[in-house]
Formats: structure tokens, sequence, C-alpha cells
């Protein structure tokens, strides 16, 4: 199970270090299982990890993973390293968290020193050299990056500074802040190093945006060198939501709200582990918080104990910007974000501390984190059903339009869409964030039945991330929607109208098959901003829906009932579900409702609450759901390959010519193809920027960021 492998956080390896894993254990074995693993000596890897190693070494998992790849992977880790034409690398684990906190600075300046007193008395021999300065040696690859970043004109903001620009209602730290962040992040995704003495001359002549899947596999080194734009621009683009319509709002008619208008609302799931952000600023949630009047916007939980009643009620705060509360409906609370933030500090146990992200407890602060301008906010707040038992009744018609359908009585309201071609499901709010909803009767029982009749001779064993993987055991049968005719196509047209997303970005349908005690084990299925040939393809998965094609038959033996959440994971029901570790949810399956969730942010990061797997279904039981996967953007496959069934043999073949890494580490799941390589270099040619301002003439401060032989 790669996923399980992997840290969140390049911090683990140091928190391991460090006993958190056992102090921790909650909050570490969800973030940081990689590196537990590696620092109690526990990582015992299986076989067919062992055979990916190479294919995850070179695809920067020795750098993004260090805790696991270290124990897991060494030699591929040091074969890779030793074969490169140039490397600028990171033989410590802890390198990345030293360079975010100012080790290379610190050392840059000792060896300044160090080298000054030496020029003066030589006898000093390395008497001089700190320990930071030894540091640096052994950190090339995180403190290269740093001056990379640094050389390209971006300024290095803290989560202090964010704080504090936050606090101030001031735009400038926060902005500068997340792009020094992009910039830090996209040059970890794989080391800094060059397969082949050419990478700088073709680096310097543009070949990083005109042949990416050449050359950021082979050229990284090079392509951060002289293209630093043209990565930049990959890793945030993959980090943009590009549709704002919602879902949760979809029982309004789409032209009510503006196309701005997607709000992330307030958590609702107590004791989610939602990471809140209070001081962080973004744009969005400051443009907000002014546009109503205050210095910030806040949203508390507060949970509701008892048997039945986890999840809890929430409530909206402005802190405005004078002291006191003054019109917020939350009594006590400090004037400040600042303050805000001390005070649920101190009501949250000791986890590592990650910037300006408390942990969770059973209180929790989250600042709305969305993308809205202040009149779109205000109405979208207006629009979402803050009961999370609520109904909306929506009419889905083939035009795409939704319409409120909760006029009349049920089957006059089906009849009414039916006779336009439409359709009417119910929608239930599950979570408000992250976003999850049961649209019940999607799919009809005809159309069901009609579902499974196609995919019947087409299953094969499911992949994950493009391959055969033991957290997988279910079969698959994938459905062209050029090949499969006018069901698998309302379907999809269904699902773009449900979410706001073109039809074009959706994945070619999956009917997914369960047999009892085949699961999916708890997965994401966004992609990683890491990938760059395949978020330049079709971006990532944005949205996740399962269609239910049957009630999974209850086990005979009687199982208990189920157990209250708040007593922990229990044990499998044997009903086939859904579950959502970290909202402590699942859902049961029910033929012809559909499960929908967001998978990213409204600022387009990942959402790490919407972790999730399919349980088994009791032996002798069988699930079947639709997968319906909605990307960034058009989905696009490559040409001539019909089906998965190529995906692994093609991947194969494609780095086997350097086109494409090995995708190990890979927490997503499905399609992984391959897009033609002029695709790739018209899009890039139309979406990047071209390598140049701020590029190889500003690059060359420190010896490591010499240009080879390419300027
Ligand atoms: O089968 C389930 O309940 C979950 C399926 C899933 O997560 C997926 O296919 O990505
Ligand atoms: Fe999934």
């Amino acid at each position: 199970d790669v996923f399980h492998e992997a840290d969140q956080d390049h911090k683990c390896i140091t928190w391991a270090e460090s006993g958190e894993c056992a102090a921790n254990p909650g909050y570490m074995s969800r973030m940081c299982a990689a590196s537990c693993k590696a620092v109690e000596g526990r990582v015992a890897p299986r076989t067919d990890e062992v055979e990916q190693c190479a294919g995850w070494a070179e695809g920067g998992e020795c750098t993004r993973n260090a805790g696991y790849m270290l124990a897991a992977c060494r030699t591929s880790c040091e074969r890779q390293r030793a074969s490169a034409h140039e490397a600028l690398l990171d033989t410590d684990l802890d390198c990345a968290s030293w360079a975010d906190e100012g080790g290379c600075g610190r050392a840059a300046i000792d060896v300044a020193a160090a080298a000054a007193a030496a020029s003066h008395a030589r006898a000093d021999g390395d008497g001089g050299a700190s320990e930071d300065a030894r540091k640096l040696q052994r950190c090339a690859g995180s403190c290269a990056g740093l001056d990379l970043c640094a050389a390209a004109g971006l300024r290095n903001g803290t989560a202090a500074d964010a704080a504090h620009a936050a606090g101030n209602g001031a735009d400038g730290g926060g902005a500068a802040a997340a792009e020094w962040r992009v910039c830090v992040d996209a040059l970890r995704c794989q080391e800094l190093l060059d397969r082949e003495p050419s990478c700088a001359q073709r680096a310097a002549r543009g070949e990083c945006a005109s042949e990416p899947g050449l050359l950021l596999s082979r050229c990284f080194l090079s392509c951060a060198r002289f293209a630093l734009p043209t990565i930049l621009a990959l890793y945030a683009d993959a980090s943009t939501v590009h549709t704002r319509q919602s879902l949760i709002d979809a029982s309004r008619p789409a032209a009510a709200l503006a196309p701005s208008a997607r709000v992330e609302r307030a958590p609702c799931w107590d004791e989610t582990p939602f990471a809140p952000v209070v001081s962080g600023s973004t744009p969005a949630r400051r443009t907000i918080a002014r546009a109503l009047g205050a210095a910030a916007l806040v949203a508390i939980c507060r949970p509701r104990g008892g048997h039945g009643g986890w999840h809890g009620g929430w409530a909206n705060a402005l802190v405005p910007s004078d002291a006191g509360l003054g019109g917020a409906r939350v009594p006590p609370l400090p004037g400040t974000v600042a303050g805000v933030r001390a005070h649920f500090a101190a009501l949250t146990p000791r986890v590592p501390h990650d910037g300006g992200r408390l942990p969770h407890d059973a209180w929790a602060v989250h600042a709305a984190a969305s993308v809205a301008h202040s009149a779109a906010a205000v109405a979208a707040r207006a629009a979402t059903p803050r009961d999370l038992s609520a109904e909306r009744v929506v009419a889905v018609l083939p035009s795409g339009a939704l319409r409120d359908a909760d006029g009349g009585d049920e089957a006059a309201r089906a009849e009414r869409a039916a006779s336009e071609g439409g359709r009417v499901y119910r929608v239930v709010h599950l979570s408000h964030s992250p976003r999850v909803r049961l649209l019940h009767d999607f799919v009809s029982a005809d159309e069901a039945a009609a579902m499974l009749k196609l995919a019947q001779p087409l299953f094969q064993r499911s992949r994950a991330g493009g391959r055969v993987e033991t957290i997988r055991s279910s079969s698959t049968a994938y459905l062209a929607n050029n090949a499969m005719g006018p069901l698998v196509r309302a379907i999809s047209a269904r699902a773009a109208a449900a979410t706001g997303y073109a039809i074009s970005n959706i994945e070619p349908l999956q009917v997914v098959r369960y047999y009892g005690g085949e699961l999916y084990r708890p997965h994401f299925d966004f992609g990683k901003a890491c990938d760059f040939l395949e978020n330049l393809q079709m971006g990532r998965r944005h949205v996740t829906m399962l269609i239910y094609l049957n009630d999974v038959r209850a086990p005979d033996n009687g199982t208990d009932a189920p157990a209250d959440p708040a007593d922990g994971p229990a044990a499998p029901s044997g009903l086939g579900e859904t579950i959502f570790p970290q909202l402590r949810m699942h859902v049961t399956p029910r033929a012809g409702t559909a499960l929908v969730f967001n998978d990213c942010l409204d600022d387009g990061g990942a959402d790490e609450r919407t972790l999730h797997g399919g349980e088994p279904p009791a032996p002798g039981a069988i699930k079947y759901a639709i997968n319906v996967w909605i990307r960034a953007h058009a989905f696009q496959q490559r040409a001539g390959a019909a089906a998965e069934s190529d995906a692994d043999d093609e991947e194969t073949a494609e780095e086997a010519r350097g086109g494409r890494r090995g995708g190990g580490g890979a927490s997503d799941d499905g399609v992984r193809q391959e897009q033609p390589a002029a695709a790739a270099g018209a899009r890039a040619t139309r979406a990047l920027p071209t390598s140049g301002g701020g590029g190889a003439a500003a690059v060359k401060s420190r010896w490591w960021l010499g240009g080879g032989g390419g300027a």
C-alpha cells in the first residue's frame, strides 16, 4: 500500500526522530506513517514495493518521501544519484525542514565568515566551520531550491508574516508567502539532478517548456535553473480550481450565483481533524472579511457528545477589527485573529505544529478558506442549507440546467423532469467542509441494470496509480464514452450537470465490482501537484462521484448495531460501506444513490480530509458502483489507447524513453494514460510562460546555481 506509507508533510521525519510518533500517535500515524515506520525500524517492504523502487526513485520520491524511501528503497535512491550527470542532493533526511527554518542562510554566513577567517589565519583549519556550515554540504538540494526561488525574485515569507498580515488586514505578506511556498514545494517535486550532459543546453534552448515530458524527467536541475517559470506554472496550475460552480448550490439555478461564488463552508463535523487555519492569510478570506466589515472570518465547530449527536453545530464568527466581538454570534472570544488562535491553541493537545495550523480537538477554528468575491460570498451563504439533514430536490435537464424541483408532489416532479428527458434526484448534504453529498435516485433501477449488463464482460482487476496494487482488490470494467452509447453518455452528462464541470472533464466511466472480502483501502483521489505530466495533460481530480448500483446484502450472521463513531474505527460491517476515516463518516451503498465529494479545497489545494476507502462486502455478497472522476481540465486519452488495460505497457515503454516517471507513491487511482508529445507541447506553449524573466542570468548567486554549459 503505497499511500499508507507516504508522509503527508516533509517535516515528518524530523518529528518522528524527536519522538512524536509515540507522543502523538493519532496525528503522526495519519500524517507521517512512513517516517514513523522508518524511525521505528519496522519497515519490511513487500516484494512488489521493492520492484517499484527504481520507478519511485526516478519519480522524485527519494526527496518527497524520504522517510519511506530511506527504509525501503535506499539502493535505488543511491543508484540514481550515482548515475546522475550533475546533481544537487540532500543527504540528510531533515534537510527540507532545516532549510525552511533558515539553516541555509545561517550556514552561508558561517561559510563566508570561515572563509574570511581562513584568509587571515590559515592555521585555523576547519575549526571555523560550524555545524550549520557542514550541514550546508549535506543539504545542497534544499538550499539550492531556496536560492533558485530567491534568485527568481520571490520573497521568503514565513507563517508568522502571513499571520501578521492577516491580523492587519494587509495583503502583501500572505500572497508573497504563498508564492514562495509554491516555488519551494515545486522544486522539491523531484531531485535536482540532470541525467545527461546535454541537459543544460536543452533547457537553455527552451525545451523544458516545449518538451516537458522529456526534459522534466531527465533534466530537472537544468529546468530549475533555466526554466523555473515553466515548473512553477505547471505546479501552480495543479493547485488551482478552474470551475467555481458548486454542487452545494445545486438547488439554485446556476445563474443565480456568480461564477466565483463557490464558498468553502464552515466545517461541521466535530472532531474532524481538519487542520484549521486561523492565521493563514489568503486574499479571498480577507476580501470576504473586509466586505463584511471584519478583520477575519472564522467558523466555530462545537461537538455535541452523545450517541447520534456526533456532528456538531457550527456558527460563523466575524472577528471585528476593533477589540471585542461586536455583532458576532459566538460569545467570548478574543478580538483579534492572534487572540482567537491562541485561545484555541490552548485548548488543543500538543501535536507537531505546522506553521499556522492548529490540530483539531473538541473545539476548532477554521477560517473560511474560500475563493469568492464579497457579494457572491454573501449570496452563497444565503443559499447554503445550514441544516445538515436538509434535503433539496433537484431536476437536472438534458441541457445541463439544474432546477429547483421542490414544488408539487414527488411523482409530478419526476414526471415533469422525465418529460424533458431529465431526472429528479434528492440532495442530502452530509458535510459542508469538505463537501460530501448523497444524490438519491441519481440513476434508475433500469439504468443500473443496463450499466451492469454493459460492464459484465469487461471486468478485469482494478488498478491504483496505473497498476495492480494490493490496496485495491476489486475488478473494474472500463467504459469508453464513445464506444458505449447513449446510457453512458447520459450518466456522464448528468454527473457534469450536477457538479458544474464540463462533460469533457469527466474520465471515462468505470464500473467497479467488489466480491466478498475485496476492498479499496483508504486513499486519496486527487493526484499530486508534482505529477507534472498528468497535470499538464488533464489536471488533477477535483470531484469524485461513486454511484452505487445495488444494495449490498447484509451478512447473515447478524452483526452488531453500528458502533458509536466516537469509539473509533469499528470492524467492517460487511455492507461494503464507503468510509471517510478522518471525517468519521461511513456511507452505506444504496442502489441508485450517488456519493459525491470535492477532492480539493476551493483554493485548489488537495483536501486531505477526503481520505476514503471502500470496505469489503461480506463473503458471498457483491457491491457494484460506477466510478466517476472529474478532472480540472478536459480528460485526454492517449491517441490509440482504447482502455486502461494498455496503460501499464505504455507507461513502461514511455519510461524507457524517459518520458515519464514511475508513478510510484501515487495516491490516486485509475487512469494514467500518456499524452501524445505533440499535445503536451502545444498545451505547454499555450498555457505556460516561457523561461526567461528572472531566469538564467539572475540565477547565479551561489556556486551551485551556475548554469553549466548552457548559458
Ligand atoms: O468503493 C468504495 O466505496 C470507494 C471507491 C473509491 O474510493 C474509488 O474507487 O476511488
Ligand atoms: Fe477513491
